[in-house]
């Protein structure tokens, strides 16, 4: 099958007088696993629903493929969109639920039999095929949800929140299996969350929205390693930041915090901004002093399993130090004085 790919361009929408998405732009590559995530808010679903084609119709361009869908009926989007409520009709079976959208488009009944019995092979379901949704677990129902939207063939796949139904442990589970579906499909996918973790373990790239704007759009790894700015930051993972100013000095840089405490950094990156960010396990602790360390206070310790966290009152700043558990390694106490190596080669300045 033919990948489509979408961009957006420039795109508002406003419920009323509340701008709720303002100028966004995005270009999605065809066969591309793609995530929306965002703070509770910030716009992500309405993105998608626009995309689908419910809700106002916003101000811009949306291009699926080379068509420009906006205002367009959502039925002639060629969309396939899967809710958080998985929303399968009560009174009809698997069966029935699966084929609906072909009943609809008038597909023999045949082919009906042969694509609805495909869709449920390819969730792993066919043996539940004349079970009713009541008599099904909410994975079950949601792999239900999942057939009933490939089934009709869609040109891309919308994901609202799709997991966020299920137990923890199922939700871990269902995600490598939409990946694994994704993959299998090569369906232009885009994937709506606020949970950093499951964007991160699905998507090929993500943007960040906040307050209806796109902050960042890269791989996970790019946006966690190099945020570009501080909302980034600070919504993926854990991120100290320290205030203060920048001095070169020929070829070497230093960053010196507020409270006058020097982190040599390296002068090849981005060197203009007040904030350094330091991720919790690009910094190590150590009792005895070393070169360049900062001292500082250990003030809680949190035993997490594989590694132990600590919050150290250092430069002025309560900061989240991760170090690596393993049996039989000492562990600090609050209240222990201790000197910090940051490994700069990891600093962002923003
Ligand atoms: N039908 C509506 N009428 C008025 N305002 C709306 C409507 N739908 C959404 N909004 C507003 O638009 C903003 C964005 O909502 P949206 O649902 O897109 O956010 P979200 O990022 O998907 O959040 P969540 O993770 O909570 O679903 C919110 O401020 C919300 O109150």
């Amino acid at each position: 099958m033919d990948q489509t790919g979408i961009k957006i361009e420039d795109l508002h929408l406003s419920f009323g007088e509340t701008q709720v998405l303002r100028g966004v732009n995005l270009d999605i590559r065809p066969g591309e696993f793609f995530a929306f995530l965002g703070p509770s808010g910030s716009g992500k679903s309405t993105l998608l629903r626009a995309i689908a084609g419910f809700g106002p119709t916003p101000q811009g361009r949306i291009l699926i493929g080379d068509r420009d869908v906006v205002g367009l009926d959502p039925w002639k989007r060629n969309v396939g969109m899967v809710f958080q409520s998985y929303a399968l009709w009560p009174h009809m079976s698997v069966r029935d639920n699966v084929g609906f959208g072909l009943r609809e488009r008038r597909v023999p009944a045949k082919q009906i039999r042969d694509r609805v019995d495909a869709a449920l092979d390819l969730v792993g379901l066919a043996h539940l095929a004349d079970r009713m949704p009541n008599q099904l677990s909410g994975g079950q129902q949601q792999r239900i949800a999942l057939a009933r939207t490939v089934v009709v063939e869609p040109e891309v796949l919308l994901l609202d929140e799709p997991l966020s139904n299920l137990d923890a442990s199922l939700r871990v589970q269902m995600r490598r299996e939409l990946l694994h579906l994704q993959r299998k499909l090569g369906l232009t996918t885009i994937f709506v969350t606020h949970d950093q973790e499951e964007a991160n373990t699905t998507s090929d790239r993500m943007a960040v929205l906040d307050g209806g704007v796109i902050q960042q759009i890269g791989t996970p790894q790019e946006l966690y390693d190099r945020p570009a700015n501080l909302f980034v930051a600070n919504f993926l993972g854990t991120a100290n930041i320290f205030e203060g100013r920048v001095e070169i000095d020929g070829d070497v840089a230093r960053f010196h915090t507020k409270t006058g405490e020097v982190l040599t950094i390296p002068a090849s990156g981005n060197l203009d901004g007040s904030n350094v960010v330091l991720r919790p396990q690009n910094i190590s602790m150590t009792q005895a002093p070393e070169q360049d360390a900062l001292k500082g206070e250990v003030l809680h310790r949190e035993f997490l399993g594989s590694q132990i966290r600590y919050l150290v009152k250092v430069a002025g700043a309560e900061i989240v130090v991760d170090q690596s558990h393993s049996a039989g390694r000492d562990w600090f106490d609050p209240g222990a004085q201790v000197h910090l190596v940051a490994n700069t080669s990891s600093a962002v300045i923003l």
